[in-house]
């Protein structure tokens, strides 16, 4: 199979995953494939806001379509157009040596982008002081606080920073989805011996959204013991969570107190100063002229989120350069307008169609949430289930975490129960449709 080959097969399989046909048809088929340079795969997109947002969104996904092609985990380099081949530096080629290690840190986390404000003070310094002196400093680092706020740029800071000083350090940086599946992989596949051998013999381990283990007895008894074995041979441990370990239900005690033994540091959403420091951040990183007004639009109508803040700014960006105009107060207010609806304090969240899917069904956003089983809840709770796959850009285990605490499979099941059934069922299409418009119209 030639480049193109590839590239249009790899086409096929990541329309199927795009939940929006508008996002593939904007982002994803507009990607050119350039080359294929060792163990990457080079693709060209038109500008930064592109490269930026596909980076963001849907590495992940391209890699993975393009491995159940070709066979092979390519690394994925966007390029833009006129943009050379990054060449590896040496510390690169280090990093790559160390296997799985470096691969998935995102070069842009780092903690020179990182703006510290006083919602994140303390989160920062624990973090530079575990990067400093690994193993020393506080040893487990518990990092906590909600969705968007910086726990991942922090960890990837801190794996970045042991990695610059000291190339040839073992740093490997998991979500404990990743470390679940690789030991259901390794269960079938009687490698269990592999799978312990690449989570213990490293020297600094650091595993994002925690929380998702908490269901799950088998994983956490091994990452109990992985957690022991690192600890012993003075290893560092960095975890991260949406919340704190007293407040992760169903969580092991025993594991609950290892999390404790170190240090936990809270992250909470920006004040405005920060959030102002943040676009501003951004925006100079990526040249970008853009008013103060502007600025402090978005920062006042975007307050708690800061994927959401930095994702407003892109939006803007990219909805100016494609339409050819200049980045105004009118155009960012209308920008958001389609965003977030009238009331761009009001972004879209699973609770928010909980809410909406549970008015229309006459039953509470408790019964969507919780464990009765009648049709009655069960339904209205998959519908619900299907709309967030739909409408929000968030992964299956977040939106389990969000029907109190349910498995990813669990969610995978609800959304293909209400795709079948609208397959034949005309009235569920047309309940489906005004839901959604009651939504986007909220
Ligand atoms: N203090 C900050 N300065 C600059 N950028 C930040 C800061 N905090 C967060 N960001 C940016 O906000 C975005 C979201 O951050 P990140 O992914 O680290 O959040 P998170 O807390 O891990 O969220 P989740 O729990 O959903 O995974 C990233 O692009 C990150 O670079």
């Amino acid at each position: 199979m030639d480049i193109n080959q590839s590239w249009n097969a790899a086409l096929k399989l990541i329309e199927q995953e795009i939940s929006s046909s508008i996002g593939f048809e904007t982002w994803i088929l507009p990607i050119v494939p350039v080359g294929i340079d060792g163990s990457r795969f080079l693709l060209q997109v038109s500008d930064n806001v592109c490269k930026e947002i596909l980076e963001k969104r849907h590495l992940t996904l391209i890699r993975s379509a393009l491995k159940n092609v070709t066979g092979i985990n390519y690394d994925i380099v966007i390029l833009t157009e006129g943009e050379k081949t990054p060449v590896h530096t040496t510390a690169e080629v280090k990093k790559e040596e160390s296997g799985d290690v470096a691969r998935n840190l995102n070069p842009k986390y780092v903690f020179s982008s990182f703006v510290v404000g006083n919602s994140n003070r303390m989160a920062h310094a624990a973090s530079l002081a575990v990067a400093e002196s690994p193993a020393k400093a506080y040893n487990p680092l518990f990092l906590y606080g909600n969705s968007g706020l910086g726990k991942t740029h922090l960890m990837h800071s801190i794996a970045h920073f042991i990695l610059d000083k000291n190339p040839a350090a073992k740093v490997l940086y998991v979500t404990s989805e990743t470390f679940t599946n690789e030991l259901i992989l390794s269960i079938q596949n009687n490698k269990n011996e592999e799978f312990r051998n690449k989570y213990r013999n490293i020297d600094v381990l650091l595993i994002d959204d925690i929380q998702f283990i908490s269901k799950k007895e088998g994983t956490q008894e091994e990452f109990f013991h992985t957690f022991n074995a690192l600890y012993e041979s003075n290893k560092q441990i960095i975890i991260s969570s949406d919340r704190p370990p007293k407040e992760i239900k169903t969580l092991e005690d025993r594991l609950r107190s290892r999390f404790e033994w170190g240090l936990i540091a809270d992250i909470q959403p920006p004040d405005y100063e920060t959030r102002i420091a943040i676009l501003r951040k951004k925006a100079d990183r990526d040249n970008l002229h853009v008013p103060d007004e502007v600025m402090a639009y978005i920062a006042k109508n975007i307050v708690s989120n800061i994927r959401e803040l930095e994702g407003a700014l892109t939006r803007i960006v990219a909805y100016a350069t494609l339409t050819n105009q200049e980045i105004t107060l009118a155009l960012t207010e209308k920008t958001l307008r389609d965003v977030y609806s009238e009331n761009a304090q009001a972004p879209l969240t699973p609770q928010l169609i909980q809410e909406i899917v549970a008015r229309r069904y006459n039953i509470s956003v408790e019964d969507i949430q919780g464990n009765k089983k009648p049709k009655n809840i069960a339904f209205p709770r998959q519908v619900s289930m299907y709309l967030c796959r739909k409408l929000l850009d968030i992964s299956l285990p977040k939106i389990g975490e969000s029907f109190g605490g349910r498995d990813h499979t669990t969610v995978i099941h609800g959304i293909s129960k209400i795709e079948k059934q609208m397959e034949n069922d005309e009235a569920l299409k047309n309940t489906i449709m005004e839901l959604e418009k009651e939504i986007k119209e909220r």
